[in-house]
């Protein structure tokens, strides 16, 4: 016991009290809400990434919000296309998708990359429930023809999202699971299916769920101000900057800042991109004050207010 002589024991363990207590406000802003973490197959770099990934997201439905994973799995499927001597080409950075190619998009994505993450996240409990868009018409879309020079461009069974039933995406929310979704969607015109770009379908279910975020995790820190020739990130930008950046996007950030600016303009609060390569990337992200990546707000929000 200590008296008045005796000084108060030393608490080693108080550092940990004042990270868990920077937590608090976070924990209270986010509490209820649903959060779509789009994880991209280049961030999925090693077994401890995954793992770590499965714990934030467990972490988040303990904490008291609505984890929804939206899963990529590009580099995976260009894999297995190659495995399977089929040839891979990406035109205005969406897979050329033959019926041949559909096939395997299928089978990496609902079959290898999704029942991975599932059984991650279900090592913490009986908590993850995987599905494609197909499953109860979760994602509808008709056939996307991309301008390239202004000229519509035939880039096989690659989908335009048209429609989002939330119902069973809800339905597990309210069971207290979390959905992992493939971003395969029912063909609205032919009975069939589509290809549909990973981050395109994180940034339609974040709008059609009201989420509160979208957070797309990749393989670099954020929106590079001038990529390739600097690696100057850009914290945050409203929806009108990132409109007029649009057009000098190049790759793989198109779909995902276009994602991101659809998101927001249909009553997301905040998208973010963030570098998945970071272990507990999606808890630095949420519950610190430091904030890591590149942040797309609403106009009305100013490029000032706290995160
Ligand atoms: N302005 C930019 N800032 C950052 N990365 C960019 C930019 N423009 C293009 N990129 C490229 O986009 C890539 C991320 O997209 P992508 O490869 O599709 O990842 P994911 O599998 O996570 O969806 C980066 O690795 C980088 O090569
Ligand atoms: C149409 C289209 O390009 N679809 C993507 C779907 C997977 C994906 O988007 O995965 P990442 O997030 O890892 O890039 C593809 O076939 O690669």
């Amino acid at each position: 016991m200590s008296g008045p002589q005796t000084p108060a024991r030393k608490h080693t363990a108080l550092p940990k009290a004042r990270i868990l207590i920077e937590a608090l406000p976070w924990l209270t802003r986010h509490q209820g809400k649903t959060v779509v973490v789009k994880f991209g197959g280049n961030a999925m770099i090693d077994e401890d990434l995954k793992a770590a990934f499965a714990q934030d997201v467990v972490f988040l439905h303990h904490a008291g919000l609505k984890p929804v994973v939206v899963h990529g799995g590009g580099p995976q499927i260009s894999a297995q296309l190659d495995k399977q001597g089929l040839v891979s080409e990406f035109k205005a950075g969406l897979r050329v998708t033959t019926p041949e190619a559909m096939d395997v998009v299928r089978m990496v994505l609902a079959g290898q990359v999704q029942r991975e993450l599932v059984g991650l996240l279900n090592q913490h409990g009986p908590l993850a429930v995987g599905l494609t868009g197909e499953d109860a018409h979760t994602i509808t879309a008709t056939k996307h023809q991309p301008l390239i020079d202004g000229v519509p461009v035939d880039i096989g069974r690659v989908g335009e999202v048209t429609r989002i039933d939330t119902g069973a995406v809800k339905a597990l929310l309210e069971d207290g699971r979390i959905p992992v979704i493939s971003s395969i969607a029912r063909a609205e015109d032919d009975g069939h299916v589509y290809n549909v770009n990973a981050d395109t379908a994180a940034a339609a279910l974040a709008a059609a769920l009201g989420a509160e975020t979208l957070m797309v995790l990749t393989d670099v820190e954020g929106l590079y101000e001038d990529w390739p020739h600097s690696d100057e990130v850009i914290s945050r930008l409203t929806a009108t900057q990132l409109e007029k950046l649009l057009p000098d996007l190049s790759s793989g950030m198109v779909p995902k800042m276009e994602g991101c600016l659809f998101a927001v303009r249909n009553g997301v609060n905040t998208a973010r991109v963030i570098d998945g390569r970071v272990p507990h990337s999606i808890l630095l992200e949420i519950f610190t004050d430091e904030g890591i990546g590149t942040m797309v707000v609403p106009d009305d929000r100013s490029v000032t207010e706290g995160k």
